[in-house]
């Protein structure tokens, strides 16, 4: 079965979220240093590239990265084609979503350079949320760096998932990938107290 690498590389110059620290890695022990090894250091954003927002990033009494289950980030996802839609609305979805889906990924398209931060993107309207936990969805994935509106300071999507109990990816890149069912892989790191962390995500084709 086909392995889809659906997470941006991460390299020095990565766009992240504008103004927050820029990804960097660097080596602070040469082999010729050490005399024995190459050691790699990172300093980043837990928001960079491909990731997952625990709840705490915009809730202060939400849940950190390593309060989440791992069973969320791990198993049969659907991928639903909204590209050309301005929004994620319910009509992006009707007719496609079955009862039992615990995972949606939507691919909008939207980001489609990844070497700089996009302009615009395709926010999730919020209205479509309740209708998703209808369907018992506990995690959506997204290819671009918010499911809000860029300049949105109310995160209304961000909250109305988290009142659904409805977790979120962000960052995926699913240019590769058509819509349809697939076997999700997307760990978090086990950082303590983490708001987020980045992921390496795939999806595996079905049998
Ligand atoms: N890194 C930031 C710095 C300042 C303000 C927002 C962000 C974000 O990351 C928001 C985005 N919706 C995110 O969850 O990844
Ligand atoms: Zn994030
Ligand atoms: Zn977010």
């Amino acid at each position: 079965m086909k392995i889809f690498d659906i997470s941006m590389p991460l390299y020095n110059g990565v766009p992240g979220w504008p103004g927050d620290t820029p990804y960097a890695f660097d080596l602070a022990w040469t082999k010729e240093q050490s005399g024995s090894v190459n050691v790699g250091r990172l300093e980043m954003s837990t928001h960079t590239g491909t990731h997952i927002d625990a709840p705490f990033h915009f809730d202060n009494e939400g849940k950190r990265v390593t309060d989440l289950p791992l069973d969320l980030y791990t198993g049969p996802s659907l991928v639903i084609d909204v590209t050309g839609a301005l929004e994620i609305t319910i009509e992006s979805i009707e007719g496609k979503i079955k009862n039992g889906t615990k995972r949606v990924i939507f691919k909008t398209k939207c980001w489609s350079d990844r070497n700089i931060f996009p302009e615009k993107i395709v926010p999730v309207s919020p209205e479509v949320v309740p209708f998703l936990k209808q369907h018992g969805v506990g995690l959506i994935g997204v290819d671009m760096p918010s499911v809000d509106p860029l300049d949105s300071k109310e995160l209304q999507a961000h909250h109305a998932l988290h009142q659904h109990n409805i977790h979120i990816l962000e960052g995926l890149v699913l240019d590769e990938v058509s819509e349809g069912e697939y076997e999700l892989m997307a760990l978090p790191l086990p950082l303590q107290d983490g708001d987020g962390s980045p992921v390496r995500a795939i999806l595996k084709e079905m049998s």
